[in-house]
């Protein structure tokens, strides 16, 4: 596999000389008066999905010298590498194959190891699909609670969120992700045991958080008398053993080589195909699958998720920004930051390269957000006047699914002209009211917020991450960082039952003794 770090190519070189001579004094305002064909240079059409690139600080040549960085980088190969089914992520010798979740099932089987596996998924997701859909025609279950944690959390919560204007099942879904009690506790008081179906989502199912729910809720079911555990339990897991020796007989698979968060695609997404239904769910998938092929097809110049992950780079490596923040204008979208959070941080937050070497140059921004217009009223203030420039990310959606007149022009005006607002600034001599402007931001466009915009919106996503992570060189389908918390977690639950401090730090110790006293 031909890959380059992307500060070993010449790009590098030539684009740190383009930084200093135009990329720092860029001024977006010049730009727009430079060039009249600015707005159709930079915009993007792909499937279900419209893009503005052109409030970004960049212009054709940096652009060009973008696309040699991708070239010199190998991006295209390590993708195609990806679509082929080689085990990109190296730290644990698996595939990254997550595009074949959403894969049209294939006339005929050439026994191919890939074709072997695309068959696997689509006799998985057959099952999970008429499971959701005998759910979701069961009046007699009200109540679906997931219990999972991260990929098995954030993906199938923001999804069913973003599309409850599809949910057509009338039941409730609760998503319990903490191990904090209060969070169980809460749902077990609104549920009832005979109305109630479990999920258990776990690709392992040995997420601490996630067993300690489990086994609470299927002591709760024990004491408020269910018997019947094949029809209240079902689990969602690579790890079906563990699942039936915790007494779950209802399975619904995956693979070793579906990353968790990017994992909704799978038997994860339960949740949502119970909401929306099996159809809506195949157009979620549909939708994801035109993205992967936009992504694998697009000649680079005109391919988004590696424009926007080229931009990532120029951003957080030559103009030194540490953060992106994303706002969402649709408050069903209003879970998509914490979603992007994993998929974006988990994957690129890295210190070493593929090969375990130390990184000379910086990765993953830190991501945040809230849905607009809310984040206007809060944090806003520091975009416009801030120190810090914050590449911003708007995602709006043209039509509404309500009859409230006056209310989408008036979300749609705002947008448009948060988006002006940073980019043209206002200068006031006398300080407190000057906006210096030329603040960057990318606009997504849907014409409709629908599972197959949804997916095509989240592939988009997934790709953008594969492409900066593929620069930057680094293995973005592991995520070891979350090991040594674990780790010392276990360690102190013991101590906190016995007060024993010997060895820890003082600060650990101390707040140990006032915890427990
Ligand atoms: O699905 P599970 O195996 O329970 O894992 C749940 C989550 O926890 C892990 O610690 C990882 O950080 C996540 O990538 C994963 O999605």
């Amino acid at each position: 596999m031909a890959r380059t770090r992307c500060d070993r190519t010449p790009a590098w070189a030539q684009l740190q000389a383009a930084y200093a001579a135009t990329g720092k004094s860029f001024d977006l305002r010049d730009a727009f008066v430079q060039d009249a064909g600015r707005f159709e240079r930079l915009s993007q059409s792909a499937p279900l999905v419209f893009a503005d690139l052109s409030k970004n600080r960049i212009d054709a040549a940096t652009e060009s010298l973008l696309m040699d960085l991708a070239r010199q980088s190998g991006v295209a190969e390590h993708r195609d590498a990806m679509f082929a089914g080689d085990k990109i992520n190296n730290t644990e010798g698996r595939e990254v194959w997550h595009v074949l979740l959403r894969t049209p099932a294939p006339a005929s089987n050439d026994g191919s190891h890939r074709a072997t596996e695309l068959a696997k998924v689509h006799s998985t997701l057959n099952a999970m699909l008429a499971y959701a859909d005998s759910v979701h025609a069961d009046a007699a279950i009200t109540d679906v609670v997931n219990i999972g944690i991260g990929g098995s959390d954030l993906g199938p919560q923001m999804a069913v969120v973003a599309l409850d204007a599809f949910a057509t099942s009338g039941k409730r879904l609760h998503f319990v992700s903490n191990v904090d009690g209060h969070e169980l506790a809460a749902v077990l008081k609104k549920v009832k045991v005979e109305s109630t179906l479990f999920l258990v989502a776990s690709k392992t199912f040995t997420t601490i958080e996630t067993m300690t729910n489990a086994n609470s809720a299927k002591a709760w079911f024990a004491a408020q008398g269910g018997t019947d555990t094949a029809r209240h339990f079902a689990a969602l897991t690579t790890n079906v053993a563990a699942a039936n020796a915790f007494g779950i007989t209802t399975t619904f698979g995956f693979w070793d080589w579906v990353g968790g968060r990017y994992s909704m695609w799978s038997a994860i997404g339960l949740p949502l195909a119970i909401a929306i239904g099996s159809a809506g769910f195949r157009e979620f998938l549909a939708g994801a699958h035109a993205m992967d092929e936009h992504f694998r097809t697009a000649p680079l110049e005109q391919n988004l998720p590696v424009r926007l992950g080229l931009l990532d780079v120029w951003y957080r490596n030559f103009h030194g920004f540490t953060s992106r923040s994303i706002a969402p204008y649709h408050s069903a979208l209003r879970r998509l930051p914490a979603y992007l959070q994993q998929l974006e941080m988990e994957s690129n937050g890295k210190q070493v390269d593929a090969e375990g070497a130390a990184l000379p140059f910086g990765t993953s921004p830190v991501l945040w957000g809230e849905p607009g217009t809310n984040g206007q009223h809060a944090y806003f203030q520091m975009l416009h006047q801030g120190t810090d420039v914050v590449p911003m990310e708007f995602v709006a959606v043209k039509k509404a699914r309500h009859d409230l007149a006056l209310h989408q022009p008036l979300l749609l005006a705002n947008v448009l002209a948060q988006a002006q607002a940073l980019m043209v600034g206002k200068s006031d001599a006398g300080g407190h009211k000057n906006f210096p402007g030329n603040r960057p931001s990318t606009f997504l466009l849907l014409d409709d917020l629908t599972p197959a915009s949804l997916g095509a919106l989240i592939a988009l996503q997934e790709h953008r991450v594969f492409v900066s992570g593929s620069l930057w060189g680094i293995n973005s389908f592991d995520q070891w960082g979350v090991e040594l918390g674990k780790v010392l977690a276990k360690d102190i639950e013991a101590r906190i039952y016995s007060g024993d401090a010997s060895g820890l730090d003082g600060s650990t110790a101390g707040l140990l003794a006032r915890l427990r006293a």
